[in-house]
């Protein structure tokens, strides 16, 4: 190949990865491999400049724009930080800083790289106007109403002396704690699974409905502040002041006054930032004067006076011993690879997930080909690719299945699903198994002393092969098998009859209707009040409780629909499990706001919604769901629904605040 050949080759490829990167949040190799490529592609170009194509990588911000959104012109481009994986480009780095100051003294500020996405945040006269993302780095998506639920971010600055506008720049993040409950919630309900928390940050940031967003608790690190006037001299003031203002930066930076302080900084976070409460993939090593910056100036990319130092993501090499397929309580089938064990980032690493048979396609897998395994930024190790120097004749393909590996049913694929599931619902083992599992969790009928493997036993003896069937245990069935005592067994029947004071929306929950999650639950639980109206509803009447959406209602149509169903719902309810819901008993509190309408929208500080509506009807006050012209108040919350307001405005209904709201009961 030529080397204008290799340029095109090059380009095209890098540009194929970074559009999956962006818009699609997938990657078909690691970031290292990613980046090594584009520096090569960067070397040809610099010796062959004539060949430079337009839509070269290596002079563009690798993210686009999106339709669903309003895009906007960045006031300050938003660019991309070179980036460094060894400490002899750092000292590189830091030598081009030197000359181009020409010897002047310099300090750098460092700071982690924050495993997110980039958002900027407007101010004008002190208020938030506007949240946009990087885009192509010219311009970005207005996702102002999303940009909005970030807790941490200030609406309001009250602080005088601030330019009338100005701009703060971050990186919004998906913490870890909400990335898990998030999986949790979507393993519930038998949906596939986030990859990461940067790719579950996009995602979510682009979004359409602002309310799913706040629920997610996104957060975000403000790192730059930019206005037309400076009205700083160095980075390291403009972070004081920020904190000072009340926005969320994170402590972890440090001044470092020559290149060895700095590597000393990048080994502390090189295991202390695994105690964070995000991803990092790196530090930020930015020069503190903006004068000094003046003079470095900026690429077409990236500003001249920063760097990214990537940490390398830990990977090993070992063998692919086999692959089982894992078959979850909703029929999904998951291929999992079996390792020769191998230690990575300080953990045996045994088994690594494949997702689908997309990826072992991707793979081209084959038993006993060596894989290379990260962990990246993902929970559960995954093979990145195949060593293929190393590949043997003679090895066996792996395919994926036809027929279940548990019960032999004929797999199906629905179309644009990348997942393959088994439909053998009532008669595959751990489908039946997952589902038992599933109902008598905490969060379900919370039936304690049951754990997997007894679920397991009274499966293998035909006990139990339905959760309505663990009602009809007795002490007789339970006395023969083998380890159990008598005091366990007990424990058993008693955890069973425990389950039948647990609340409707929690059985609701446990009975597992597809996508039916414990909070969507609950929601049904109130609506409906109790578990005959619900099953009566039509899908268009069931699309008018609050958040639940098409496949919600169609999933909850078809389960009510199947005979099979009917009949498992009217053995819980002959067992005594409750199927209605109760309001909780309001405690009267005063009179004071006797006689007033309410509607409430949006999250709110001091209260969950439900506990502010407890608190206007122990106050005398009345709770109705839509905004009409006879309302009195709309509660605004902080993502409050537009429509909810426009309408309220509209039609001269008073909009109030949380705090308005404490100052009416304190009258
Ligand atoms: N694997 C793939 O297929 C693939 C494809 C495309 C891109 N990529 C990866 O993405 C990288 C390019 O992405 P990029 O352009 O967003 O660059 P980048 O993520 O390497 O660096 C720039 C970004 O860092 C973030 N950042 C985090 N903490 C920061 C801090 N303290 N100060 C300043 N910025 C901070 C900002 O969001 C900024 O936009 C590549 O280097 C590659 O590793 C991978
Ligand atoms: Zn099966």
């Amino acid at each position: 190949m030529n080397p204008q050949e290799q340029i095109n080759q090059l380009t095209d490829q890098l540009n194929h990865y970074s559009f999956l990167y962006y818009q699609t949040a997938t990657s078909e190799i690691s970031d290292f491999e990613f980046d090594k490529l584009l520096e090569k592609l960067s070397d040809l170009e610099k010796l062959h400049p004539d060949f430079v194509r337009e839509d070269s990588p290596t002079h563009r911000v690798g993210g686009t724009i999106s339709k669903e959104f309003e895009s906007v012109t960045h006031r300050f481009p938003m660019l991309s930080l070179g980036n460094t994986y060894n400490a002899q480009e750092l000292a590189d780095f830091d030598e081009r800083v030197r000359k181009g100051l020409n010897d002047e003294p310099y300090e750098y500020i460092c700071e982690l790289k924050f495993d997110g996405v980039a958002l900027s945040m407007w101010f004008e006269n002190g208020v938030l106007t506007r949240g946009v993302t990087r885009g192509d780095g010219v311009r970005g998506d207005d996702i102002t109403a999303n940009v909005k639920t970030i807790r941490t971010l200030p609406l309001n600055i009250k602080a005088k002396n601030m330019p009338v506008s100005f701009e703060v720049r971050g990186e919004g993040f998906m913490p870890l704690s909400s990335f898990e409950n998030l999986n949790k919630e979507r393993e519930d309900i038998g949906e596939q699974l986030l990859a990461n928390p940067r790719n579950a940050a996009s995602g979510t940031f682009k979004m359409q409905d602002s309310g799913v967003v706040a629920k997610r608790k996104m957060d975000c690190y403000i790192y730059q502040f930019l206005s037309e006037n400076e009205i700083f001299a160095t980075h390291e003031e403009s972070l004081i002041e920020m904190k000072e203002l009340g926005f969320n930066v994170s402590p972890t930076w440090k001044k470092c006054h020559n290149i060895e302080e700095v590597l000393a900084f990048i080994n502390h976070w090189d295991t202390e930032r695994h105690n964070l409460p995000l991803n990092t993939d790196g530090i930020v090593i930015k020069l503190n004067s903006f004068a000094q910056r003046e003079v470095l100036g900026y690429t077409a990319k990236s500003p001249r006076w920063a760097i990214a130092y990537k940490y390398p993501s830990e990977s090993a090499s070992t063998l692919l011993e086999s692959v089982s397929y894992q078959v979850g309580r909703t029929g999904n089938i998951t291929p999992v690879a079996n390792l020769k064990p191998v230690l990575l980032a300080g953990t045996t690493v045994k088994r690594a997930s494949i997702h689908n048979a997309n990826e072992i396609e991707r793979l081209d897998l084959y038993l006993g080909d060596y894989v290379f395994v990260e962990k990246g930024g993902e929970i559960i190790p995954k093979i990145t690719n195949v060593d293929l120097s190393k590949r043997k004749d003679n090895l066996e393909k792996v395919i994926f299945p036809e027929n279940c590996p548990e019960c032999g049913t004929s797999l199906i694929r629905k179309e644009g699903e990348a997942n393959h599931y088994c439909p053998n619902e009532k008669g595959c083992p751990p489908q039946i198994k997952g589902k038992i599992e599933h109902f008598i969790q905490r969060k379900a009928l919370n039936i304690e002393n049951l754990g997997t493997e007894t679920i397991d036993l009274f499966y293998k003896r035909g006990l139990v092969k339905s959760p309505a069937d663990l009602y009809d245990l007795k002490r007789e069935d339970l006395g023969g098998l083998e380890g159990f005592k008598e005091k366990s067994i007990q424990n058993i029947l008693k955890g069973v009859e425990k389950s039948k004071e647990i609340p409707f929306k929690q059985v609701l929950f446990g009975i597992g209707i597809r996508f039916v999650g414990a909070t969507v639950a609950e929601k049904l639980a109130s609506y409906f009040n109790n578990i005959d109206a619900m099953a009566k509803a039509t899908q268009e009447e069931l699309l008018q409780v609050p958040e639940i959406g098409e496949r919600i209602a169609q999933s909850v149509v078809d389960f009510f629909q199947n005979a099979d169903n009917q009949e498992y719902i009217a053995r819980l309810k002959s067992a005594g499990l409750k199927f209605t819901h109760e309001a909780i008993e309001i405690v009267v509190e005063g009179d004071t706001l006797a006689g007033k309408t309410f509607v409430i929208s949006g999250t709110f500080q001091n209260f969950e919604r439900d506990d502010l509506k407890i608190k206007i009807e122990a106050n005398g006050g009345k709770v109705l769901s839509g905004v009409s012209g006879k309302l009195n108040y709309l509660v605004a919350g902080s993502e409050a629904g537009p429509s909810k307001l426009e309408k309220a405005q509209k039609l001269g209904v008073q909009i109030i605040s949380e705090e308005e709201f404490i100052t009416m009961l304190e009258v």
